[in-house]
């Protein structure tokens, strides 16, 4: 699918409910299937979470997760755990690029039979699911947080439990803390001390009921729209102020692009008026938050505001190479970027190209992050079908903001 946006208007106003988190929902299904009693609400509708809910329920055979970064390491460390699963857990194309030794090695070091079956370090993995008695093992923290979250969340079903040490700079923290605050909201012992996590085997649980809160990566767009589009009241929701997603700062980050947030219960309202001023320049470290890099960008460029993003070193190992898409399609629309390994630059100011093609490399979040720029110029996304990977009504939601959706 490729569609033409355009936006007729000259103000955004409009009411969203947002689908759930895909990483509280891929945490959640793991933690009921290991824990049974748990009743889950507001579960994530995307694509993400669909793989993992199939991916769970096998014990034998193929099991395909598509694009699901999540699925992928988490399935790795539940079956790895499960004694007498045997399966070919696998991805698409590009999940075949996404490096997975880090999690594997640790994983082995526990006691796990686990093989690749095509390239060393990278899926298909076969796994025979073993009982795990062992419990302390070591891993390098800076290349992927999911990697410790796998561990963590089939921890309290293991033996021993698990004492996790992690070396080196930890990269993408907030997630770590949600998998940690989740499983105590179930009901498992956990600590997290200097560099080392320990969580306490759990025998017995009570029935719960967790309610997912919305994908506040998702409200970024949202947040993107509002900051393009001089008077713009938009709410989104289901969200709450203490929030386990680290994306959550986003609330900060758009006051400087000038979009104020207020919640009102579990609805927030995004509001900017004209006159509301927005910094000239963004200097932000976003190893706290990589997936709200693009939506940032983007919006960046849109206002003609100039920015310095750091802490960008897992972008490249995404869905796309997302710093390298991010120079291409932005200069395709005439800014000028400069990107490393870890950092991207963006010149402040510059006219937006009309009727330009962005490219999305099987990548959701190149559709959603450039499509606020029809507030400012018609554009044309290709491969927009991408969005389900998190957000499959991405755009009947932009639609219903007066977005003009055309499919070509
Ligand atoms: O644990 C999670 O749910 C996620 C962790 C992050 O990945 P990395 O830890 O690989 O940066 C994030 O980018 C991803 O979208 C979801
Ligand atoms: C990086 C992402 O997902 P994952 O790593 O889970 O595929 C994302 O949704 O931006």
């Amino acid at each position: 699918m490729r569609v033409r946006l355009n936006f007729p208007g000259k103000e955004v106003h409009g009411e969203i409910s947002v689908t759930g988190s895909k990483s509280e929902s891929n945490r959640l299904l793991l933690l009921k299937a290991l824990l049974q009693d748990l009743e889950i609400k507001n579960l994530s509708n995307s694509d993400d979470t669909r793989v993992m809910k199939a991916g769970i329920e096998k014990t034998s055979g193929m099991v395909d997760i598509h694009h699901a970064g999540t699925a992928m390491r988490f399935l790795t460390a539940y079956f790895a755990t499960q004694p007498g699963c045997d399966v070919v857990l696998t991805g698409s194309a590009r999940m075949k690029e996404r490096p997975i030794s880090i999690l594997v090695d640790a994983l082995r070091a526990l006691g796990a039979a686990i093989t690749y079956t095509e390239k060393d370090g990278y899926p298909p993995l076969h796994i025979k699911g073993t009982s795990i008695v062992k419990h302390e093992v070591t891993l390098d923290a800076d290349v992927s947080s999911q990697y410790i979250s796998a561990l963590l969340l089939v921890a309290p079903n293991l033996e021993n439990g698990l004492e996790l040490t992690l070396d080196g700079k930890i990269t993408s923290l907030p997630y770590i803390k949600m998998t940690l605050a989740l499983l105590e909201q179930v009901g498992v012992k956990t600590d997290f001390t200097s560099n080392v996590i320990t969580i306490a085997p759990l025998k017995k649980n009570e029935t719960k009921v967790l309610t997912v809160e919305s994908d506040w990566s998702s409200a970024s767009y949202f947040y993107s729209i509002a900051s393009v589009c001089e008077q713009a009241s938009i709410v989104i929701s289901s969200y709450k102020p203490d929030s386990l997603q680290g994306d959550s700062v986003l609330q900060e980050i758009y006051r400087d692009l000038g979009v104020g947030s207020a919640f009102m219960e579990d609805r927030l309202m995004l509001k900017r008026v004209a006159e509301t001023e927005q910094v000239s320049m963004m200097k932000l470290d976003l190893a706290n938050a990589p997936d709200i890099a693009q939506t940032i960008a983007v919006s960046c460029f849109a206002n003609g505001v100039g920015c310095e993003l750091t802490g960008l070193h897992t972008l490249k190992i995404k869905e796309t190479d997302r710093l390298e898409a991010l120079k291409t399609e932005l200069t395709k629309l005439g800014a000028s970027i400069e990107v490393t390994n870890d950092t991207l630059y963006l010149k402040a100011g510059g006219d937006i190209r009309p009727e330009i093609a962005i490219d999305t490399y099987n990548d959701h979040r190149m559709a959603m992050a450039f499509a606020p720029l029809a507030l400012k110029v018609p554009i044309i996304i290709n491969d927009a079908g991408v969005v389900s990977k998190s957000y499959p009504g991405f755009w009947d939601d932009l639609a219903s903001l007066g977005f003009e959706v055309q499919e070509l």
